[in-house]
């Protein structure tokens, strides 16, 4: 873990893609490959700055809904291992070795929507605004496999093989379940019972291929380990766009799949202080954030893209034992290959504290 706290801004590259060329993608990927974080203007996508603003509002008014109308859909993955519904104050622990106790934020996942229909139980405040929060989901994905178009394009997959739909084609939703999940999360104010060992979110790398991170203006937090083992503080807005761009990462998945190349990073949430965002003491103001974290359908089996860019890391792992993010292991470490589920499962099995 890292010798010291640096809370310099990461330098990460904001990319518009609303031009689809081999510079767009080659963009994409020296970023994904550098810091396994990159900024993505979603200008002309389907999500608009009007959808992601709706969101955070349905995200408000279920997280200052009274407790009982929350735990109308507590999260039931102890039983059923579905990651689905409300997570109150520390019930999810993102870096369990480090921290005794759970995170200082509450969460909603939501699953999947078949016809528009979500697949779980929803209180009120969220049974509202059913329809609109399965569109935002869809087009989050729909936003993701763009992105990974771009991927698998930058890494010149040969056309026989799949070739830019690559990644997509194992990213179609019609093909059969996957663990995406829309989630909205809420990070209280510090205070109540917080002491200076708590964290909004531990230190962790997502579980899937890429994750979206909606972000709000003045409600900073989030910070990446640098290759030289350094918390950077992810700036909110680093070229004062109008609309803040969504902040995109890379998960374990598209990790394994390319050998490496592409950087699950490991990050996590602090409460900042004046020393991280001078004269914005945001410690004491309640915090939201909205991610989608794309998963390909459960069957998917983490191999390595046919690419040569990517064969060529093989022998990197061989040398240096490259790693795949927070703890996750090397695919197959057991002679057999990995799917995506199950690569899941190990991983909220950790986080929510499972046994056996
Ligand atoms: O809220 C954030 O800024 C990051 C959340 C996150 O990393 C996660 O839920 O995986
Ligand atoms: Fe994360």
């Amino acid at each position: 873990m890292p010798a010291s706290t640096t809370k310099n801004a990461a330098q990460i590259p904001v990319i518009d893609i609303s031009t689809v060329n081999d510079r767009t993608a080659s963009a994409l990927l020296d970023a994904a490959a550098t810091f396994g974080f990159v900024f993505v203007k979603y200008n002309g996508t389907s999500i608009t700055p009007q959808a992601v603003d709706d969101m955070f509002d349905t995200a408000r008014t279920f997280f200052n809904s009274p407790v009982d109308v929350k735990k109308l859909a507590t999260i039931n993955s102890n039983s059923s291992h579905k990651n689905r519904g409300w997570l109150s104050m520390h019930t999810e622990n993102l870096d369990p070795a480090r921290n005794k106790r759970g995170d200082f934020k509450e969460a909603f996942n939501l699953g999947e929507f078949v016809n528009g229909k979500a697949d779980q139980p929803l209180p009120p405040p969220l049974a509202r605004e059913e329809s609109r929060i399965g569109q935002f989901a869809d087009q989050c994905h729909e936003l993701c496999n763009q992105i990974l178009r771009l991927f698998a394009r930058a890494l010149d997959i040969p056309r026989d093989e799949g070739g830019e739909t690559w990644f997509s084609q194992r990213h179609d939703r019609s093909k059969g379940p996957s663990g995406s999940v829309l989630r909205l999360l809420y990070y209280p104010a510090y205070g109540g019972d917080a002491t200076s060992e708590d964290i909004r979110a531990g230190a962790h790398s997502d579980y899937g291929s890429i994750t979206l991170l909606f972000r709000l203006p003045g409600q900073p937090g989030l910070e990446i380990l640098t290759p030289s083992n350094d918390w950077s503080a992810v700036p909110l807005n680093p070229l004062n766009d109008k609309d803040l761009p969504v902040l995109v990462n890379i998960g374990d998945l598209l990790s394994y799949w390319t050998n490496g190349l592409l950087k699950s990073t490991v990050h996590r949430v602090v409460f900042p202080t004046p020393s991280v965002d001078p004269g914005n003491d945001a410690a004491g103001e309640d915090r939201y954030s909205i991610a989608y974290f794309c998963h390909p359908e459960d069957d998917a089996r983490l191999v390595p893209v046919p690419s040569k860019r990517v064969q060529l890391r093989h022998e990197l792992i061989k040398r240096e034992g490259v790693g795949f993010g927070g703890g996750a292991g090397a695919p197959g470490e057991d002679g057999n290959v990995l799917t995506a589920r199950g690569h899941l499962d190990r991983r909220l099995k950790a986080t929510y504290g499972m046994k056996g």
